[in-house]
């Protein structure tokens, strides 16, 4: 099985969870990146069933709308009831590293929005320790040196994204050679320095279901 059909597997086990919910008039967070664009591509179905969706980022609002799909502005919504998305890894603590397509703001906003968070994705991002994937950290412009230096200190090798903006007008930096055995710790260090806006570890909002396409099927693993 190729990553592609990993990932449409995982798509659709997701489906199936949004499917069992109760209610009919659903609120849904949806992710960014190509298995959350799998995602997409399943919702067609369940189009009467949804309310609306809050999406966390354009690219995946555009893709949403494409399907007549209704997308709201995240104030004129209350609580999200289900938020899928998908990650550049994750640990079997359900801890994830996110923004490997610059949308970790908006997604850990959304993810902090829900009432469920079902991470997707194929069985090879699920690893011992978070940290071989470079860190995306979104940084105001204007502070991107002085934050690079904190990030230096804190042991890190920040590398500016250049070619990137994001959604909300700030840059990256992807901070590699970080050894992530204390996510938790590490993300409220990185939050703590003045000028950036988010970092891609999700330890404070962990995700509360991880399924993973595998050759022999999804694996569920929970917290
Ligand atoms: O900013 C992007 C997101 O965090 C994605 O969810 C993450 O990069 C995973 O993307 P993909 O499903 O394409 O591997």
């Amino acid at each position: 099985m190729d990553k592609a059909q990993l990932k449409a597997q995982v798509a659709a086990a997701a489906i199936e969870r949004v499917a069992a919910l109760h209610n009919d008039d659903l609120v849904l967070g949806i992710g960014t990146g190509s298995t959350a664009e799998a995602f997409i591509q399943l919702l067609g179905p369940l189009r009467a069933r949804i309310d609306t969706t809050v999406s966390s980022s354009e690219r995946s609002s555009t893709l949403l709308r494409e399907m007549n799909i209704p997308v709201s502005d995240l104030n004129a919504v209350g609580e999200v009831d289900i938020y899928v998305d998908g990650a550049d890894e994750a640990n079997a603590d359900l801890q994830l590293i996110k923004g490997g397509g610059a949308a970790l703001t908006r997604e850990k906003i959304v993810a902090g929005a829900s009432r469920q968070f079902i991470c997707i994705a194929d069985e090879s991002k699920l690893v011992p320790t978070l940290g071989a994937f470079p860190l995306p950290v979104e940084v105001i412009p204007m502070a991107r040196s002085y934050v690079a230096r904190q990030i230096v200190a804190l042991g890190g090798q920040p590398v500016w994204r250049e070619d990137v903006v994001t959604d909300n007008g700030n840059v990256i930096l992807d901070v590699f050679n970080l050894l992530i055995d204390q996510p938790l710790t590490l993300e409220g260090q990185l939050n703590d320095i003045p000028g950036v806006v988010c970092n891609g570890l999700f330890a404070l909002r962990a995700a509360d279901e991880l399924l993973l396409g595998t050759p022999d099927g999804v694996r569920s693993l929970t917290r």
